[in-house]
């Protein structure tokens, strides 16, 4: 199932945080959304996991209009992990992560053999495992996150949509986190700051500015010094990658380098 957002407005105030953004991701592609400080990633996103009603525009996910689903039916295609998606009471890990598969289920029904071995399989393979007793709110920003993350996948959605995934991991955890999202099998679009990450991960890119989209392409269409120094005002090197050829962006913090 492919997500496509059609000319996605966001209106308040007066003002358009989101302007006439369309974008599809394809079925088991990864788009990387991106842009400044401010420009409407987020606001985007909210409107894809219904936590915001878009003023004009939709958003599709094959042929149905998210909107018009029951809350239901779209927490059973849609499944985010945000900013503001944090859990503040004090559930265990097991608990958060099985809180994904609600959609699924009818009423106070039990997790059936099937979905705990799920839950649990998550849990190995983004190596939470070990904190399954555990309060959340006793976590690492950086544990949370794969909590989050773990949650989002037992949901079996077919859109995931993720606001700066990365943004607490460390190294090791942005890589396997990223590498986990090309062979997911949703459509994903995910929202990131880091540019070469996004790069590496990302089967296209948009980039945002002032809730427009500027442009949107492969890695290589799109991050190029120009559009860099543009949009971002910063001077950048492109390089690709030695090893497997992606667009690489050289800093200095240098001014008149
Ligand atoms: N509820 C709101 N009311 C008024 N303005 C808002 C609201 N939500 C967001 N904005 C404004 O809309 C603009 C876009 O915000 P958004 O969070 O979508 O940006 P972003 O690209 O995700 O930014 P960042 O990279 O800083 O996370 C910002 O200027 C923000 O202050």
């Amino acid at each position: 199932m492919d997500l496509r957002l059609d000319r996605l407005t966001v209106v308040t105030d007066g003002r358009s945080l989101v302007h006439e953004l369309s974008l599809e991701v394809a079925e088991g592609q990864v788009v990387g959304l991106v842009g400044p400080n401010g420009s409407g990633k987020s606001t985007a996103l909210r409107c894809v996991y219904r936590a915001l009603r878009p003023t004009r525009g939709t958003v599709r996910v094959n042929d149905d209009d998210l909107t018009r689903l029951t809350p239901r039916r779209s927490a059973r295609l849609v499944a985010a992990m945000t900013q503001d998606g944090s859990v503040d009471l004090d559930f265990t890990v097991e608990e958060v992560v099985a809180l994904g598969r609600a959609p699924h289920l009818r009423g106070n029904q039990a997790l059936g053999r099937a979905e705990r071995d799920l839950c649990r399989e998550t849990m190995e393979r983004l190596g939470i495992h070990h904190l399954a007793r555990r309060g959340i709110l006793t976590l690492s920003g950086g544990e949370r996150q794969r909590v989050l993350l773990a949650r989002a996948l037992v949901q079996e959605p077919k859109v995931l949509v993720l606001d700066e995934p990365t943004n607490h991991l460390d190294v090791r955890h942005q890589i396997e986190l990223l590498r986990l999202l090309r062979g997911a099998g949703p459509a994903v679009l995910v929202v990131l700051h880091d540019l070469n990450l996004a790069a590496a991960a990302c089967d296209r890119i948009g980039v945002l500015s002032q809730g427009r989209l500027v442009t949107a392409g492969t890695p290589e269409q799109v991050l190029t010094t120009d559009l860099v120094a543009d949009v971002f005002g910063v001077r950048a090197t492109v390089v690709p990658h030695p090893l497997t050829g992606d667009p690489q962006l050289l800093y200095s913090l240098d001014p008149s380098r």
